[in-house]
């Protein structure tokens, strides 16, 4: 029996990211909530021959939040505001930060053992602020809670394959992106793409620049609709079901997932991957090996060449700011 909870199941990415969920057969129990719409997107897909029973949640329906939240194996979050052009993941911050918290208080009560996965903006801030309201609570372990970066690393893949003229290659294109979740806190490792590629320095740099501002582009394609939804439903459902399969021992070892995950509570590799940036972030996205328990091991970010070394200095300085935006919003709440 595995049940995955959708929160923000009703929006742009909850319901692609809900159908893309309901595909999977190892999922046996599907809850979906909303503030809105949510009994209306479970009607939907719930009539969708796949083995799971699905169930809808609205506040004041069936039990709200925490009913939707009971024995949840993994819970899935794209709830909150998107950004509309020329605002920055941060302006989402002072909405999204208040949702993420009641999230994060509801989880910490009812379903503490969940995998928590984070796909709400400004993840950079959004993921400690559910790290500071489990440690509150006296349930956070740093193995189960993700923040989602896996777009990034889609999204390299995608641009790098296209760039070296081999775009049906894409789906086995691997290039590591790690750091944070955005502009420049994005950090693509184009030295290490598998198939390794020759691009002269400025091809690199633009490369780098449509990874770390993939975002903005969709922001202005959809022209105050949005952001991203349907590449963020693929990445999202993607990374929770490698969660899923690596928790009832299906997982394929061979590729690394990467993900922005605590590098400190003695996470077990993390000492390498501090030793490399520093230790002034505390999140930073990493190549983790999951397992039973979610992070079974963070692995080495491998060898940087001195373009990549730069961009990780400033990722790191941006994200200093940006996690203890999120700790101090939860050391002023109410819990
Ligand atoms: N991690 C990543 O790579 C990405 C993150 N995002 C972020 O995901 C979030 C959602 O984006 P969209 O789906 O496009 O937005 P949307 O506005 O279409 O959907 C958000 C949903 O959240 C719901 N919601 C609001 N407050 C809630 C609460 N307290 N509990 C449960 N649900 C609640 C809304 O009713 C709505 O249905 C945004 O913050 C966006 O910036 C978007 C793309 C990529
Ligand atoms: O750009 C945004 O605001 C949404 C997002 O995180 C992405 O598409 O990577």
């Amino acid at each position: 029996m595995v049940k995955a909870v959708v929160v923000g199941a009703a929006g742009g990415i909850g319901q692609p990211l809900s159908l893309l969920l309901k595909q999977s057969t190892l999922i046996t129990d599907l809850a979906l909530y909303d503030v809105v719409n949510a009994l209306g997107v479970a009607a939907d897909i719930a009539h969708i021959n796949t083995p799971s029973i699905v169930t809808g949640y609205l506040p004041d329906k069936n039990g709200g939040l925490d009913k939707a939240l009971e024995g949840a194996d993994i819970v899935v979050i794209p709830a909150g505001v998107p950004r509309k052009p020329g605002m920055t993941r941060d302006d989402l911050f002072n909405v999204n930060a208040k949702i993420c918290q009641g999230i994060a208080e509801s989880i910490a009560s009812v379903s503490p053992k969940a995998f928590v996965l984070v796909i709400s903006n400004p993840v950079n801030s959004t993921v400690p602020i559910f790290a500071e309201v489990l440690k509150k609570k006296g349930v956070y372990d740093p193995k189960r809670l993700f923040g989602v970066t896996t777009l990034d690393v889609v999204r390299a893949s995608t641009f790098v394959s296209e760039a070296a003229g081999k775009p049906a290659e894409s789906l086995n294109w691997r290039v590591p992106v790690i750091g944070g979740h955005s502009g420049l806190t994005i950090v693509p490792l184009l030295s290490q793409s598998n198939p390794s590629t020759s691009f002269d320095q400025a091809k690199v740099e633009e490369l780098t620049n449509r990874i770390q501002f993939g975002g903005d582009e969709v922001v202005k394609a959809k022209d105050g609709a949005g952001s991203a939804t349907l590449s963020m439903a693929y990445a999202g459902a993607r990374f929770a079901i490698a969660v899923l399969e690596a928790a009832v021992g299906k997982g394929s070892s061979s590729q690394p997932e990467y993900s922005y995950v605590d590098l400190t509570s003695d996470q077990s590799g993390a000492k390498a991957i501090i030793d490399v940036i520093g230790d002034q972030t505390a999140f930073f996205s990493v190549p983790v090996q999951l397992g039973k328990n979610g992070v079974e091991k963070i692995l080495p970010i491998g060898k940087v060449n001195d373009y990549e070394s730069g961009l990780i200095k400033k990722a790191v300085e941006d994200l200093a700011g940006n996690i203890s935006k999120g700790v101090a919003f939860v050391g002023n709440a109410k819990i």
